[in-house]
């Protein structure tokens, strides 16, 4: 059960025990840090805790469902650990990694990825940095939410894609709406097949919505 002295971390949602499967302890004690230390450190506001599990947590987890088995992945921009933390504890068959250069936040990232004894490598930098994209090194899917529009968003992936590799990004119902007007952009520079796919449909309200790019090339 999640911690009670927690003041107000809602209950568990049952969704989670089959989200989650035989991690679903690390993610209690993911959601018990954000709501603790995450607050304390700023990085998550105290109004977010009561609907941590739905609107982060499990909301993240829906990425799962768009993202290939073992594919190696990097989550830009992770900030908390979102979507990143609860997509890898959710699919323990990815390799992941997550960027992130603010400091205060890759520090957190760090004191997680230790309490929950996970393997998951933290660099620190932007996405668009060279260092960055050698510290990270092959990639197959890049994850993202609520980082930048995607035009821009794309502009900072690109170095870290191969060809073949894919953009994941979570999205809201409106920045959905205005995706068919970006492929125009989005293909000038450089990715294929954009499209919008729903998905978590089996995770109540955190089911949502992301758009799935491909880098072109060879
Ligand atoms: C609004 S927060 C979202 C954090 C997290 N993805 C979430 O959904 O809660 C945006 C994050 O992107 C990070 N960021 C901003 N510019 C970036 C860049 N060029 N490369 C990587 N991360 C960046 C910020 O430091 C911040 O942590």
């Amino acid at each position: 059960m999640t911690d009670p002295q927690v003041p107000g971390l809602p209950d568990e949602p049952a969704l989670a025990a089959g989200a989650f499967g035989d991690r679903l302890p690390q993610a209690r004690r993911f959601v018990e840090l954000l709501a603790t230390d995450g607050v304390e450190r700023g990085l998550i506001g105290p109004r977010e805790v009561p609907r941590l599990w739905e609107r982060h947590v499990l909301n993240s987890v829906a990425v799962a469902e768009a993202v290939p088995h073992g594919a190696r992945v990097v989550d830009v921009g992770s900030g908390a650990g979102l979507p990143g933390i609860p997509l890898a504890l959710a699919r323990p068959d990815l390799a992941m990694t997550l960027v992130e250069p603010m400091a205060r936040r890759v520090e957190f990232l760090g004191d997680v990825v230790a309490d929950l004894g996970v393997e998951w490598r933290v660099v620190r930098g932007r996405a668009e940095e060279k260092s960055v994209a050698r510290a990270v090194g092959e990639v197959d899917v890049v994850t993202a939410r609520a980082v930048a529009p995607l035009p821009r968003l794309v502009g900072w992936v690109r170095g870290l894609l191969r060809p073949g590799s894919q953009l994941v990004a979570l999205i809201g119902a409106s920045a959905a709406a205005e995706v068919p007007g970006l492929v125009p952009e989005l293909t000038a520079a450089g990715m294929r097949d954009v499209h919008v796919r729903a998905v978590g449909s089996t995770l109540g309200d955190a089911a949502t919505q992301v758009v799935v790019m491909t880098r072109g090339g060879r």
